[in-house]
């Protein structure tokens, strides 16, 4: 199914994991597709693989925190025509620790990154988004902004921030017909879970706790962002969506 022709989408942090599965979804569905990441190598790596497969996708820097890296994000999407789905999905988890643990320089790191700079990312994609018929605003949070993980803990609260600015954001944004929407995610295998899932122990207590009784694939995530990028998504504003295997009924 082909629901994203002539869309045009921007993805942060997609040369791998959730992202580069995101990306991937989006360009398979149709979509002309902006891929970015901090290091050149890695963009090329991935546009060379989507390139492969026959998909119509670009690439380009971008360090999320960084102004000029942004504003050339949206000026490429501005020479491809305009933007209709930004997916913003970089994050960072400098330190494993209970929250009030959390150093000063990790907590401003992790806020920079994950809430600052999606919020940024966000408010800049606003004026291109408007003259799209169908502009989609995607958060990728985590189901630890529901329930904060052991040892996660400024991550876990930084994740929750996006679940406000969600619904934040999808009022102010309703009366111009975009929409606004935030993923959560379970324990997915990438190598963000990695400390996670690696071990045989890990990997059991983590599967003790999700009823579907498998860890998360970076396609499950890519699924449900589709859906939302799409017009079968259309009528969905201000919803934060857990993709977790039914994890989060046990939190
Ligand atoms: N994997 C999971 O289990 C899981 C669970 C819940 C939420 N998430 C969220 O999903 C998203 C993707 O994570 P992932 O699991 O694919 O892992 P990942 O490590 O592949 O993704 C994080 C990406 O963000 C990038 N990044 C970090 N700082 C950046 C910056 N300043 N500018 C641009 N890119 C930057 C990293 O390079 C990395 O590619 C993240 O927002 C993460 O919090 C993941």
């Amino acid at each position: 199914m082909k629901r994203l022709c002539g869309r045009i989408a921007v993805v942060t942090a997609s040369t791998d994991g959730i992202g580069f599965a995101i990306a991937q979804r989006l360009a398979q569905e149709g979509a002309k597709v902006i891929i970015s990441s901090r290091k050149e190598k890695n963009v090329n790596k991935a546009v060379d693989k989507l390139c492969k497969e026959g998909l119509d996708v670009k690439g380009l820097v971008c360090h999320v925190s960084n102004a000029t890296d942004r504003e050339k994000l949206f000026d490429q999407a501005h020479k491809l025509g305009g933007l209709d789905i930004l997916v913003s999905n970089a994050a960072v988890n400098p330190e494993v620790g209970d929250v009030l643990d959390c150093s000063e320089s990790s907590w401003d790191k992790i806020f920079d990154v994950n809430v600052k700079s999606s919020f940024l990312l966000a408010k800049e994609a606003v004026p291109l988004l408007k003259q799209s018929k169908s502009g989609r605003l995607i958060f990728i949070s985590s189901i630890a902004g529901f329930q904060p993980f052991n040892l996660l803990g400024a991550y876990s609260v930084s994740k929750t921030a996006l679940l406000g600015l969600t619904k934040a954001a999808a009022l102010q944004l309703a009366p111009d017909g975009i929409t606004v929407n935030c993923v959560a995610p379970g324990i997915i295998q990438t190598k963000f879970s990695d400390a996670l899932t690696s071990s045989e122990s890990a990997r059991t207590e983590a599967l003790s706790r999700i009823p579907l009784n498998r860890l998360g694939d970076t396609n499950d995530v890519s699924g449900v962002v589709a859906f939302l990028a799409s017009n079968d998504g259309a009528y969905v504003t201000g919803e934060n969506i857990v993709v977790a295997g039914g994890m989060a009924s046990r939190l």
